[in-house]
């Protein structure tokens, strides 16, 4: 059982270069094994899977229209959630952050249940867009800081044009070059306008400077799953499934565009106002119809065939689903072992997984399905494809298609007063002191021509 320190540290990337390499070297020489069989039990009990109505229509940062900015709650405290607490169902009736629509209700109590009207559903459509215009710095105020990463960090800003907010993530071109990640940047930008999903961030549009690239993407307000969890401990078993099943969906669309994320973890899933999830950071997002090699993702997370230096394809995400689900449940990753990314290496391939008995069946048997190095036996990369995982007995309450359209309540409404730009839920960092918006001489400028 790890010590606390595991509990509160983010986990960073780890990328060999930007290069789907010809000749991979592996951080460790390759061994393999198989983790043990599976056992199934009975259905789960006590699932949050249950209806509601929410929806929040999106806007593009240029339109004029004014948001409907009424205070919708006032409880912007960082409460702790209990675990009991994660398994209310508040009735969060936060009308779409829109004009249009009207706002009218206050609700932003994470735990306690408000009653008002119920909104139009989100559909679900899967199809191509195309991110509008262009923007730059002048469009927005540029606010407090909500995360930082590897290579630059992301901003709340509010829109000068309609008064929303939204997030944008400024990467420092020199950092992203020195890192070698000019290919894995240009490709973020490029999976991220080509998707679109309920359970995936938005990406308005993008600009550069002559020292930084800029992203602009919906503000997602409920802060991250990784803060939630940690704050937790442990997620009971309905409250994994929930966070999963949205994840699944996910995958499952982004694999049906070819597209393999290779960087599931919690800290990269953000909780929208109503408590549905988010996946951010495309950085290692790649379209990938066969096989690739590059070594990337977070230590904790990486397949074994990662860590191995093998070609790899889709497969990959379903193991990251396995140890999210993992960590969901024990509030630990299986293969975490003293902070040290090499002995974590040696573990992954390894592939012993210590089930802790608090952990249903169900669970473990889709568990071991998905935490295993053979790949002919994988869930997810099997004939079946995500239908496997998503008929799997685990999942047997989850109504799929109600769950794409958000038409289910989220197990934790996080306490945020929707629409007014509260960061409330997001941890604070250092502010950046270098000027935004700088002129001059771009020696990275043909690097970056999408943006
Ligand atoms: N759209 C968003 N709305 C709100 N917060 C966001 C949004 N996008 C990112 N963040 C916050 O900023 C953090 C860093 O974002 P992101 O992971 O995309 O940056 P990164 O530089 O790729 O990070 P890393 O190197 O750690 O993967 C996130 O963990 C999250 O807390």
């Amino acid at each position: 059982m790890p010590t606390l320190g595991f509990l509160k540290k983010k986990r960073t990337k780890d990328s060999s270069g930007s290069k789907d390499l010809d000749s991979p070297t592996s951080p460790i020489k390759e061994s393999s094994s198989t983790p043990t069989s599976a056992t199934t039990s009975t259905p789960t009990q006590g699932s949050p899977l249950q209806d509601s109505n929410s929806a929040a229509k999106p806007a593009d940062p240029m339109s004029a229209t004014q948001q409907g900015n009424v205070a919708r709650g006032t409880d912007t405290s960082k409460n702790v959630p209990s675990i009991a607490n994660l398994l209310n169902k508040p009735d969060d009736q936060s009308p779409p952050n829109n004009a249009a629509a009207g706002a009218q209700n206050a609700n932003g109590g994470a735990v306690t249940p408000s009653s008002g009207d119920k909104m139009t559903q989100a559909q679900a459509q899967p199809q191509l867009r195309t991110t509008k215009g262009k923007y730059n710095l002048n469009d927005f105020d540029i606010q407090r800081t909500l995360g930082t990463g590897s290579f630059g960090r992301v901003h709340l800003v509010q829109s000068k044009h309609n008064q929303r907010y939204y997030a944008v993530k400024v990467l420092k071109k020199a950092q992203v070059v020195k890192m070698k990640q000019v290919e894995h940047t240009n490709d973020e930008r490029k999976m991220l306008q080509s998707v679109k999903h309920p359970f995936l961030i938005t990406l308005w549009g993008t600009f550069q400077d002559s020292k930084n690239l800029y992203m602009v993407m919906d503000f997602v307000e409920g802060g991250e799953l990784f803060s939630l969890l940690r704050k937790s401990q442990r997620f009971p078993n309905p409250v994994a499934k929930f966070y999963a099943a949205e994840v699944t969906l996910a995958l499952d669309y982004l694999h049906s565009m070819n597209i393999i994320y290779r960087d599931l973890k919690p800290e990269n899933l953000l909780l929208d106002r109503h408590g549905h999830l988010k996946i951010t950071d495309f950085g290692f997002a790649k379209e990938v119809p066969d096989i690739t090699w590059t070594l990337c993702g977070t230590p904790d997370y990486l397949a074994p065939e990662v860590v191995a230096s093998k070609g790899y394809n889709k497969s990959v995400d379903w193991w990251s689903l396995g140890i999210l689900i993992f960590e969901m449940l024990c509030g630990f990753t299986p293969f975490w072992d003293g902070g040290s990314p090499m002995k974590i290496y040696e573990n992954i391939l390894k592939g012993k997984v210590k089930y802790p008995p608090y952990i249903h069946p169900d669970a473990q048997d889709l568990l071991q399905k998905l935490i295993t190095s053979d790949l002919t036996k994988r869930l997810g990369n099997l004939h079946g494809g995500s239908k496997d995982v998503m008929n799997h007995p685990w999942f047997a309450e989850v109504t799929w298609d109600r769950l794409q359209k958000k038409d289910i309540d989220a197990p934790y409404v996080p306490p945020v007063r929707a629409g007014v730009g509260d960061a409330s839920q997001f941890d604070k960092y250092p502010e950046e002191t270098e000027a935004y918006g700088q002129m001059g001489e771009d020696p990275y400028a043909r690097m970056f021509t999408e943006f």
